[in-house]
Parts: C-alpha cells; structure tokens; sequence
C-alpha cells in the first residue's frame, strides 16, 4: 500500500482497537500516542473519558507533527468502567483485578467508550455509553480468570470479548463499545470526513 491510500493514523496500542478499526474498511497506520491517565479530583467519568480522548488524539496529532509524517486525521478512543461513583481504569496488579471483580460480581455497571478524531480543522468527539449486567461470581471463578491473565490489560479488570462474556448476563449497548471501539458510533464519524464503508 502506498503512503497515499492511507486514510488515517490510529493513536492507539490496544490490539483490539485495531482488529475492530479494520473492520470499519480504513486504512490506517498506528502512532504512539502517551497521555496521563490519572482523573482529575472531582472529574465526573464522562469528562473524563471525553477528555482522554481528546488528548489521546490530540497526542498523536502532535507526534505526526513532530515526525514530520504525511497529514492525515488521527483517531483514539478510551474506555473505562463506571461503578456508581467510582472509576474503574486498568488493575495495578492481581490484586487490584480482584478487588474490581468482587464490586462488579451480581451488579450493574456502565461502560463509556469515547472517540476523538483530531484533523486539520480541530477535535470531534463522540461518546458511546453501555449498561452491562453482571452474574454473580464465587471466589473461585474470580481467583480463576484473575490467574487466566486475560484482566490485566483491559479497564475493570474484564474482556468481554473473552473468558470475560461468560460474566455478562446482559447487555444493553453496544458489544463493540465495551470490548473498546464502538463500531457504529466509528463508522459513522469516520464517514462523515469520507472515510470507510459509511462514507
Ligand atoms: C471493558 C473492556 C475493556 N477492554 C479494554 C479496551 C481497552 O484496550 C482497555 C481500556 O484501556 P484504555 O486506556 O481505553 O486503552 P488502552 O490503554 O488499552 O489502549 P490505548 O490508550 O493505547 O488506546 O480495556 C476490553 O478489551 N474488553 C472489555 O470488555
């Protein structure tokens, strides 16, 4: 493929945001894109996400830039797990992966996915939101996927997409959304600057 049929740069390292992107029917490369993950005191989840992704963009935006790669609109996306008040991003360690498991073991729980295309003209911003419905778990069953190693790259310690859906009793929202990309809500902002099967 030559530089010229690339459509767009994916500021991302998650393995499934570029399995997911592909499906969309861009072509894209991906550019490292580090931002500080911390909440700010108060932040609410959505302005949270919202502004990760933004600064993720962002990020990669100016690291084109600063490599003096070809100009092309930069796509990134967060993902994070809302538990009543309390913002559930990646397990530090077991540990920490335990102790998110137990709080969503027999509750509800929401997870925000938030898009951030940065291009010449500025930052757009997109939010997908889904309710997932989680069975209880025992001890065991926790103490068992904590070891599969699957939790500890993915924010609230689970992959839906993995040994993790055998959790989720229900969900309302997009199944795209929680795993990270929500293929959809991308499509359609990508088709918007004439990129991909929705352009
Ligand atoms: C809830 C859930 C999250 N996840 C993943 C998606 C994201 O990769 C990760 C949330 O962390 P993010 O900070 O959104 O993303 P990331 O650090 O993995 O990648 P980058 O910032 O470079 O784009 O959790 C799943 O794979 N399945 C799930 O069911």
């Amino acid at each position: 493929m030559t530089s010229s049929q690339i459509d767009l740069y994916l500021a991302s390292g998650s393995p499934r945001r570029k399995e997911l992107l592909a499906q969309t029917g861009v072509t894209f490369e991906r550019i490292a894109a580090p931002v500080d993950e911390t909440p700010q005191p108060g932040e609410s989840a959505r302005d949270y996400v919202l502004r990760l992704a933004h600064a993720k963009a962002e990020s990669g935006w100016q690291a084109m830039i600063a490599q003096n790669l070809p100009i092309r609109p930069v796509l990134a996306a967060d993902t994070t797990v809302v538990l009543g008040n309390a913002i559930l991003g990646k397990p530090e360690n077991a540990v920490d992966a335990t102790r998110m498991l137990k709080t969503l073991s027999g509750s509800s729980h929401e997870v925000l996915t938030s898009l951030g295309l940065r291009h010449a003209g500025g930052v757009e911003v997109v939010l997908s939101s889904s309710v997932v419905h989680f069975a209880v778990l025992s001890d065991a069953q926790i103490a068992d996927y904590v070891a599969s190693g699957e939790p500890m790259d993915k924010a609230g310690s689970y992959g839906i997409q993995g040994r993790g859906g055998l959790f989720v009793a229900r969900l309302e929202g997009s199944f795209t959304g929680v795993m990270g990309l929500p293929l959809h809500e991308t499509a359609v902002l990508l088709g918007r600057y004439g990129m991909g099967f929705l352009a």
